[in-house]
């Protein structure tokens, strides 16, 4: 039996998006089958299931990096509020809806540029030019990215030269400088040690008052630690979905309950 060490109880909240009725193809193969669910603001969601079961799919859905293959296509919908806009529908520009939901990887992926002109780089697409909002909201960012105070006498350094766990919060930072509505991060930690890992854990917990989080991950102890709720997926559907101490303690599903407590998966 796992013992899991689990984040504050999910408070009542409103909603930042709900998918409905969403199946998602590559080409013949049906990868995500008839999901339906809410992500609530400004609150940690996690997604967990064994492998290949469709979380990364999902995860990419919310920010259309699927359109970047011919053949791929949606199905259904997924409402991001207040503007109840379906983010899916053929009518929205994909690069609209990565400037609204943005994306931090596995593997840290900064620029081959400047720590500075790597967290400035989405604020010049948006085409911010003067200098002092651009240090100004740089350093925002590096704040909120728990990364200001070991870069701020080294800004014009490549980002190349930073640790691994640097890397992947100048990655954060890149994110956050836009101000997205939801920041999704596709398994952030397994590319790093056990201590770049507790700060990048340490830091989604700190910016969920900001943004709304959802996160894949393959460790359930993680999961447990950082998220408000959890979906639970199996074979591309969403088998069970919760407040996380529900599904950590109680969960009301067979499957849910084997794969939460070892003995599957
Ligand atoms: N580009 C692709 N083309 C065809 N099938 C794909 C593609 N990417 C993923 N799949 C398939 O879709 C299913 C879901 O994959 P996905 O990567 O979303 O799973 P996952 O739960 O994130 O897995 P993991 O935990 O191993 O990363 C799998 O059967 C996978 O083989």
């Amino acid at each position: 039996m796992q013992i899991f060490k689990l984040a504050n109880a999910a408070s009542p909240t409103t909603q930042k998006a709900a998918v409905n009725k969403l199946n998602f193809y590559y080409g013949g193969y049906q990868a995500l089958k008839n999901i339906n669910m809410v992500v609530h603001e400004k609150q940690v969601t996690a997604l967990i299931g064994p492998s290949g079961c469709g979380k990364s799919t999902f995860l990419r859905c919310f920010n259309r990096m699927h359109d970047l293959y011919p053949h791929n296509h949606y199905e259904g919908e997924i409402l991001l509020y207040p503007d109840n806009e379906n983010i899916l529908s053929p009518e929205v520009d994909p690069i609209e809806v990565r400037m609204r939901i943005s994306m931090v990887f596995q593997k840290p992926n900064p620029f081959p540029k400047s720590i500075f002109e790597n967290v400035a780089y989405g604020l010049r697409i948006r085409g911010v030019k003067r200098r002092s909002i651009l240090e100004e909201r740089v350093e925002n960012a590096l704040r909120n990215a728990a990364l200001w105070g070991e870069v701020k006498d080294r800004l014009g350094d490549l980002a190349f030269n930073l640790s691994g766990g640097q890397q992947q919060r100048l990655c954060i930072a890149r994110a956050l400088a836009t101000d997205p509505e939801i920041l999704l991060f596709d398994e952030p930690t397994s590319a790093l040690d056990p201590i770049a890992t507790a700060s990048i854990e340490e830091l989604i917990s700190d910016i969920k008052n900001k943004v709304t989080i959802l996160i894949v991950t393959h460790n359930m102890q993680q999961a447990a630690r950082v998220s408000d709720y959890t979906a639970y997926m199996y074979m591309g559907e969403l088998i069970e979905f919760g407040a996380t101490d529900n599904i950590f303690i109680k969960p009301k599903n067979k499957q849910t309950e084997d794969y939460i407590t070892g003995r599957f998966g």
